[in-house]
Formats: structure tokens, sequence, C-alpha cells
């Protein structure tokens, strides 16, 4: 039995090209769930659940339960949690499962989970019978704030990140914050990464609303997970919107990513991904400082606030060559020049071409050595 909504569900609606294209829910419970997913006119249509093997002991059964209510006829697909999932063969077990229950262009699939989840379902959708309906029902801090708006969806090649994908978009996101109670310490400061990425690119004041407040965040106090996921989604709404397909401004949400994605592949997937890109925005953060962009004291303070968030601020035991050697393939390689995200301040961010390999490496060097010295 689904709990009533204490938060009030609200809409956050994403346009394209002044068009409304899908809306966000955000609230506390999957109460509105039937509400939000039958203005999709569900009826006589088949409903493929995609989930991961951790979420699905969590949360299947009832998601189960609210779409056999709305819909056609429901089946499920299970795939091993984790990052080194998120590839081809489990793409390819989810077309033969399609293909098995004869999934048709008019059926429907949902992504239920975090950003693995979301990313995997979404380039499935995009590509099964050249585009089916998907929906998103992020159950991670880091897919609720992030991946589940803006529609990259996609999979890792040879442990490169996203180096297969599509622009696709949702036809509904629906958040409940309520799920974050039970995510692992480890996959909340993941999250915490994005979020605080997202003040350091667009936004000094919802930036220092997360310092203010980070006690009652840190808690996972339910009015402010709804207080903070609605303004990262709303940041990222804004960039989304202004750049649907990363022709230029929405290369800003790749801030810590250049170095985090190249870090996350190093190390083989055992540090999430937001714990790469806390990383890799200290190094982004540190290059901007030499540069006299941002200030030392911002600098320090960014750093602190990741450190409170238990988001890594240095790293030990990497192969920095190899690090330096990924970015090589980075998808911000523009004509053999890397596209860089830098800071002017925290609240404002800024795509350089000229940042060097020797910065990178410096950066490497700050991130590796000793701290205290
Ligand atoms: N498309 C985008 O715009 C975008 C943006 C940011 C990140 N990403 C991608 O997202 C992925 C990372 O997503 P993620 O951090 O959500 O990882 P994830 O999907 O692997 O989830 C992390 C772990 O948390 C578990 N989990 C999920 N929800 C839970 C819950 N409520 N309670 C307990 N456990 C739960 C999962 O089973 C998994 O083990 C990366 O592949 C990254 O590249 C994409
Ligand atoms: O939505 C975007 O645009 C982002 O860059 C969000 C990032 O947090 C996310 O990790 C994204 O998947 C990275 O995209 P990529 O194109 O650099 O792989
Ligand atoms: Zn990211």
């Amino acid at each position: 039995m689904t709990a009533e909504n204490k938060v009030e569900p609200e809409e956050i609606m994403v346009h394209q090209n002044g068009k409304p294209i899908y809306p966000v829910i955000l609230t506390d419970s999957f109460y509105s769930l039937p509400k939000s997913a039958a203005q999709l006119n569900l009826s006589g249509r088949k409903v493929c659940i995609v989930t991961d093997s951790r979420v699905a002991k969590l949360y299947l059964e009832e998601i189960k339960n609210i779409f056999d209510s709305i819909s056609e006829k429901i089946v499920y697909f299970v795939f091993p949690a984790g990052e080194p999932y998120k590839n081809l063969d489990t793409v390819k077990s989810l077309y033969e499962y399609l293909i098995c229950h004869s999934f048709d262009r008019n059926d429907i699939l949902v992504a239920l989970g975090g950003g693995v989840t979301g990313d995997l379902t979404g380039f499935t959708a995009a590509t099964y019978l050249r585009g089916i309906d998907f929906i998103q029902v992020p159950t991670t801090l880091l897919s609720q704030v992030d991946s589940s708006i803006g529609g990259k969806t996609g999979v890792d090649f040879d442990a490169y990140k996203n180096m297969v994908g599509a622009f696709y978009m949702p036809r509904l996101v629906y958040i409940n914050v309520s799920v974050l109670k039970s995510l692992p310490e480890e996959q909340f400061a993941s999250g915490m990464g994005e979020v605080i990425k997202h003040g350091c690119i667009r936004s000094g004041e919802y930036y220092h609303w997360l310092e203010a407040n980070k006690e009652s965040i840190r808690q996972r106090k339910t009015d402010f997970m709804a207080a903070m996921v609605k303004g990262s989604c709303l940041i990222k709404r804004a960039v989304v919107e202004e750049d649907p397909t990363e022709k230029g401004i929405r290369a800003l949400l790749n801030f810590g990513h250049t170095l985090g994605h190249a870090i996350e592949k190093e190390k083989g997937f055992t540090l999430s991904h937001g714990a790469c890109v806390g990383v890799g925005c200290v190094a982004a953060a540190y290059l901007s400082e030499r540069r006299g962009m941002l200030k030392p004291e911002e600098f320090k303070n960014l750093e602190e606030l990741l450190a409170y968030f238990r988001i890594p601020v240095s790293l030990q035991d990497i192969n920095v060559s190899n690090v330096l050697d990924a970015v090589k393939h980075d998808k911000k390689m523009d004509s053999g020049v890397i596209r860089f995200i830098l800071l002017r301040a925290l609240g404002d961010a800024c795509i350089d071409k000229t940042v060097s390999a020797e910065e990178m490496e410096s950066a490497m060097d700050y991130l590796t050595k000793p701290r205290g010295e």
C-alpha cells in the first residue's frame, strides 16, 4: 500500500523550442504515480519495468502493482546492479526480452532505478523499433537531480564512459524523494557530487543554500531533500532547455567530468560516478584558481563542502598517465582540443579550450600529492 504524499506533488515542465515536452513530478511517495502515468494513456499498452537487482528487491513490487492497475500487461527486466552492466550486452538482453514479449511501438518502458538504469533504458527506448516511449522513475539522488532530466541516454563502451548513446526524451519523470532514505551513504555522497556541481556552474545562491543547510541535508530530512532536488532540477532544466543537444552551454554540466570520467574508467568503476565528478571538480577548481579566476577562499570553500558530504577531494593509488590518456577520448574533444569547464566564481562557469596537458597534469599532481605538505 502506497502512503499518501506529504510533500504536495509539484510539476516542473521541461520545454524544447518553447513547447512543453515532459513533466517532472516531484513529491515524497508513489501515491500520485498512477495519476501521472495515466496522462500517457496506458490502457492497451504493455509496460516493461527495467530495474537493477538491488532496486528490484526494494521497490519493484510496489511499482508493478501501480502499473498493473493502469496498463494492459506488465513484464519486468532485472539486470545486475552496477556501472559495469551499463553496456551493449545488457541492452542486447533487453532487446531480446522485448522481442520475446512482442513489444511493439505502442508499448512503453519504465526505468526504475539510478542513472545506470535510466541511461540504458533510455538508450534501449531510443533504439528499439526506432524509438518507443519511456518513463523515468529515478531512485538515487544522482538520478533525481541530474540523469533523469535532459534526455542524455547511453552506455559505456570498452569502459569509455557513455561512448554510445542518443538524445532521447522521456515522456514523464516521477521523483519520489522518500526512496532516498534507503540509499547507502556512498550513493548519497555520489549524488551530492552532482548537486554541488549544479551550484558551482550556475547559482551561487543555491551553492550557499547547500552550505547553510548542510546538516539537515546530510540527515536527509524530507523537506530538505525536496527543496534540494527541486533546486537542482530547476538548474538542470534551465541548461537543457537552452541547449538540448549540447551545441554550447550544456557542456557546463560537464564541470568536473573531463578528468572525472577518466578517473572513473581508470578506477575500474570502483569509485562512484559522483565521487569521481567531485574529485574532478576539485581539479577544475584548482586550475581555475591557479589562473587567477577563482578566489583562493572560494576554492577552499568548495573543497570543504565536498569533504563535508564525504566526497573525495584527493586520490591515491591511481595511474596518472592512464588518466591523462583516457581524457584524449573524452566526448568533449573538439578537433583535437579539449573543452574544459572552469570556474570564474562559485556559481559562474565557462567553457575553456586552452587547458593544456601540462595543466591537467598539475591538477592530477595536486589531487594525488599527500595533503598538508
Ligand atoms: N544521463 C545523464 O544526464 C547522466 C547524468 C549524471 C550521471 N549519469 C550516469 O548515471 C550513472 C550513475 O547513476 P547512479 O549514481 O544513480 O548509479 P546506479 O544507477 O548504479 O545506482 C547506484 C546504486 O544504488 C542502488 N540504488 C538505487 N536506488 C536505490 C535506493 N533508493 N535505495 C538503495 N539503493 C539504491 C543501485 O542498485 C546501485 O547499486 C553513471 O553511469 C553516470 O554516467 C547520467
Ligand atoms: O546532462 C548533461 O549534459 C551532463 O553532462 C550531465 C552529466 O552529469 C552526466 O554525467 C552526463 O552523462 C555526462 O555526459 P557526457 O556526454 O559527458 O558523457
Ligand atoms: Zn555526471
